[in-house]
């Protein structure tokens, strides 16, 4: 029977989005988010991150620098009891945009378009409807929207200051109103 997931945007939720971070050393959790994706496991979702990676698109850092960072988180999380079920990444962005020709695609995955979303469902067999999104820009939530997830949620940014309507403060808060039991 397929399960319900929690859709996690990557910088600004799950890390502080210093800027196209592409290193584990820079990679810094928003605190409370650990706690957070146990919670949510614990719940019985499944753990998938959607993230805009266009730093590949502009020549910043290549798959295989996402990928070494990727194999990181993956190992941290699992040595504190959480394993992600999938990391789904973006490295497109539209001509002219990008500086690599490869990557200068008008996709159907870079957020607020639903192809990473759709792409986890098909392939991990998760049930939209009954599933939950979390992200720190109003392009997460309509990405969530537009591939039918039941629930989605806007957190505030850390690394952004000023101003802008929240829906809650961080993964913690957000989980405690919609009631999703302590680990
Ligand atoms: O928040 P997620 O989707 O996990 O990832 C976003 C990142 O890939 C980067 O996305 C960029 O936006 P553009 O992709 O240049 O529009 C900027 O916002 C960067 O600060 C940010 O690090
Ligand atoms: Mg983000
Ligand atoms: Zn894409």
């Amino acid at each position: 029977m397929s399960r319900p997931a929690a859709f996690l945007d990557r910088d600004g939720v799950i890390n502080v989005d210093h800027g196209y971070v592409h290193r584990w050393e820079d990679f810094e959790f928003v605190p409370g988010v650990v706690d957070g994706l146990r919670r949510l496991q614990a719940a019985g979702y499944a753990l998938v991150i959607v993230t805009n990676q266009s730093g590949i698109a502009r020549g910043f850092y290549d798959e295989d620098a996402l990928g070494r960072l990727h194999d990181a988180l993956r190992a941290d999380l699992a040595a504190k009891g959480v394993t992600l079920t999938s990391i789904e990444y973006c490295p497109h962005l539209p001509p002219p945009h990008a500086e690599l020709a490869r990557y200068a695609i008008d996709c159907d995955c870079r957020k607020p378009a639903p192809g990473m979303i759709l792409r986890a469902a098909r392939a991990h067999d998760l049930d939209l409807a009954r599933s939950l999104l979390f992200g720190d820009r109003a392009t997460d939530l309509e990405a969530g929207r537009r591939a039918g997830v039941g629930r989605c949620v806007l957190l505030a940014a850390d690394a952004k200051p000023g101003p802008q309507p929240v829906d809650y403060l961080n993964l913690p808060e957000a989980l405690d109103a919609l009631s999703v039991p302590a680990a």
